[in-house]
């Protein structure tokens, strides 16, 4: 295979130079079986020239028609995409380089080990079709005692035949299982690194369900790759060996006659073939949206029941299901007259031709191939029909396993993509569809600039722009910083970037413009609305995401845990719930306060130098948000407050206000006079809206 993969890239020229040496070697040293070779080779060469003469035309035509465009040669990524192209083999080696990664690996032992069976089982093979003859030709010859030693040998055969059989199962499925541990180890230790798990599924377009890629279509890749060895290696081995011992018996012409008929309706049958691999990809990827409707589903059942959206829903996932089996019966249609194609030319026609090729002994006399008695011509007829058998049988199973070429052409492009996408968003490109307001000038110069991150014992932003991931510029140059001690409330309309500016901050989101200080990542802690519950005991959740034996080594105890869970008066959790090492699917288990309050005991736990609390006391009390407020403080943590509550005005320093227009003010804020002018707003605004009341009477007076 790798070979073939090579020969593309040799010109027809060469191919024809290769032909002419070939044939003066062969004239000098004629042998039956180099003439055998010879006959095998020069078939395979005249394909060559075929497949290069061709990949020149076109080659010409693409040319032409980039010269008739002013564009030059196409690069290599615009050319139009085949099932095994080089994109295929040059992915292939990637995904083996992971899968096999030095000549030391486990992974290679067990693929030599796997090729020794199957060398073995070849050869068992052979031995038993050679037996099998033998016998017949006892039993015609009536030779009762050899007849009885034969089948004491054919039982014997069977002890190594049996265990040959169950090892290459075994090897088969140890590599499939070893592939997909190396894969998914590589992936896991990328997709899990610099918050590639987060870019690739909110600021990248290209991959839609990369659990499922990660969890299914990397372990039928390994299915299907440890298959394809085994599928292919031994029927390669069984053609050679078994091509070669018949064209001992049957001779050479006869042998090249058949294999030339066969490659010709072989090509027939390939060029018939549908895109298997192309459907295979296509399938796996309406399979994942289908299984990710159904998770949004169970992950918002609550919603959605109290929405009663239960009729919404059914139309969606009725919908991705009807897209799936609307694609499975396409493949299914396609398989159906293709098998029927298959079984007739593989089955039947090479059958005949097979039964054409064992009679030649039979007719004629080959040279070299002794007697020609009844016993003789019966042992011979039955060996070389058993040998025919299973030749015919490896070469159609390597015509199968162009299927299977082409379904692990499919896996191989999703696992490839997925790898392909992890690399260049981690090198920082990003994909995404783009608003409209993304293509106006202005905004376009935004999104070219880049701007500095800079590490300091304070946060500072200064000129840095706010970007969504599609581009829209929620603000042009933001401006403020945050000293330790000096709280920050940040205010303004729904959807004008107050979490983007965490996002910003938390290093999730490119910087465009401008510089960003900030300290190390350690020192910044984030509480959400709906603050993450992971899975695993109640001790877990509080000082999430350190792990027990950390918090062991920074010196806490359960005590201190639970002292911290007094604070915000959730210590009875602790026994309802069975203790520190109860396990349960907390968002379950905890209402949305007690969520809440379970977030800010974590924080006391960390305690870091900055937190950022987005709307994360929106359903506790006010007393309770109190008790918070004071004991962050109380530990020295500087706050960065989103939340439109005016109780919360009074624990921060300095504003940051929104208008939702792109514009912003950050500026002190004294909390008592801010409350007495919103009051005193409120009242006006009261009057205000009186007003056409009071003029309505007036008028109402005036006229009586
Ligand atoms: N992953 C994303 N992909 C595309 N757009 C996004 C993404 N995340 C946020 N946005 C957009 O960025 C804008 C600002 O979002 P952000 O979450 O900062 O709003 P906010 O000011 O915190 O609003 P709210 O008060 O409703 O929480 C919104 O228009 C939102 O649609």
């Amino acid at each position: 295979m790798a070979a073939q993969s090579k020969l593309p890239t040799m010109s027809a020229g060469s191919i024809k130079r290769l032909v002419s040496d070939l044939t003066s070697v062969y004239l000098k040293n004629r042998t039956r079986i180099s003439r055998t070779m010879y006959l095998t080779l020069l078939i395979a060469l005249i394909h060559r020239i075929r497949g290069a003469v061709s990949e020149q035309k076109a080659s010409s035509v693409r040319q032409a028609e980039a010269r008739k465009k002013g564009t030059g040669p196409a690069p290599a990524g615009e050319r139009k995409k085949v099932e095994l192209n080089r994109e295929f083999f040059r992915n292939l080696m990637r995904l083996l380089r992971i899968c096999i990664p030095g000549w030391r690996s486990k992974e290679l032992k067990l693929l030599i080990s796997h090729s020794v069976f199957l060398v073995l089982r070849t050869l068992i093979s052979l031995y038993v079709a050679e037996l099998d003859g033998k016998l017949v030709s006892h039993l015609v010859r009536g030779r009762g005692k050899e007849f009885l030693k034969g089948l004491v040998w054919w039982m014997a055969v069977a002890i190594p035949a049996t265990f040959t059989n169950s090892m290459l199962s075994y090897h088969q499925c140890k590599l499939s299982l070893q592939y997909r541990t190396r894969l998914t180890n590589y992936i896991h230790n990328k997709y899990l690194s610099q918050m590639t798990f987060y870019t690739l599924s909110a600021l990248d377009d290209r991959i839609k369900n990369a659990d499922q890629l990660i969890t299914v279509d990397v372990a039928k890749f390994s299915n299907s790759l440890a298959e394809l060895y085994s599928n292919i290696a031994k029927p390669v081995l069984d053609m050679a060996i078994y091509n070669y011992s018949l064209s001992r018996s049957v001779g050479g012409e006869g042998l090249f006659f058949m294999s030339l008929v066969v490659q010709l309706s072989a090509s027939v049958m390939r060029a018939l073939t549908p895109p298997f691999g192309r459907y295979v990809a296509d399938e796996a990827r309406l399979e994942g949206e289908f299984r990710f409707q159904h998770s949004r589903l169970i992950d918002y059942s609550e919603e959605i029941a109290l929405y009663h959206g239960q009729e919404a829903e059914k139309d969606t996932l009725d919908k991705g299901y009807f897209t799936l089996i609307k694609h499975v019966n396409r493949i299914l249609r396609r398989r159906f007259y293709h098998g029927i194609m298959e079984d007739f030319v593989i089955k039947y026609f090479w059958g005949a031709l097979g039964l054409m090729l064992c009679s030649v002994p039979v007719f004629f006399k080959v040279p070299g191939v002794a007697g020609n008695t009844m016993g003789d011509r019966t042992e011979s007829f039955v060996t070389n029909r058993r040998m025919l058998l299973m030749s015919s049988d490896a070469f159609g199973r390597v015509m199968f396993s162009y299927k299977e070429i082409s379904e692990l052409a499919g896996y191989t492009a999703r696992v490839s993509t997925l790898l392909d996408v992890i690399d260049d968003v981690q090198a920082g490109h990003f994909e995404k569809k783009l608003v409209s307001s993304a293509d106006t000038e202005e905004n376009a110069e935004v999104l070219r600039g880049r701007g500095t991150v800079i590490e300091g014992p304070d946060i500072e932003f200064t000129d840095v722009p706010i970007v969504s991931p599609n581009g829209d510029v929620l603000v042009r140059a933001l401006s403020f910083s945050v000293h330790p001690g000096e709280h920050m409330l940040i205010v303004g309309p729904n959807g004008c970037g107050k979490s983007s500016l965490f996002r910003i901050l938390g290093g999730l989101w490119p910087v465009y413009g401008g510089t960003v200080r900030k300290p190390p990542f350690s020192d910044i802690f984030y509480i959400p609305q709906r603050p993450y519950l992971s899975r695993g005991s109640l001790r877990q959740q509080i000082i999430y995401p350190d792990s027990v034996r950390e918090m062991r080594d920074k010196g806490a105890t359960d005590a201190d845990l639970f002292r911290i869970l007094s604070v915000v008066e959730i210590e009875h959790v602790v026994e309802r719930q069975g203790g520190w090492d109860a396990e349960a699917e907390w968002t379950d288990v905890l209402s949305g306060g007690l969520q809440q309050r379970v977030a800010m005991a974590r924080l006391f736990y960390h305690a870091p130098k900055y937190a950022i609390l987005d709307e994360c006391t929106s359903s506790v009390t006010l007393e309770i948000e109190r008790v918070m407020y004071d004991e962050a403080k109380r530990l020295g943590i500087t706050l960065m407050t989103v939340s439109h509550r005016r109780s919360l005005w009074k624990y921060h320093e300095n504003i940051l206000q929104f208008d939702g227009q792109g514009n912003f003010v950050f500026t002190r804020l004294d909390a008592e006079r801010r409350l007495q002018l919103e009051d005193e707003k409120e009242e006006l605004d009261l009057q205000l809206r009186a007003v056409p009341d009071i003029e309505r009477r007036i008028a109402e007076l005036t006229a009586a």
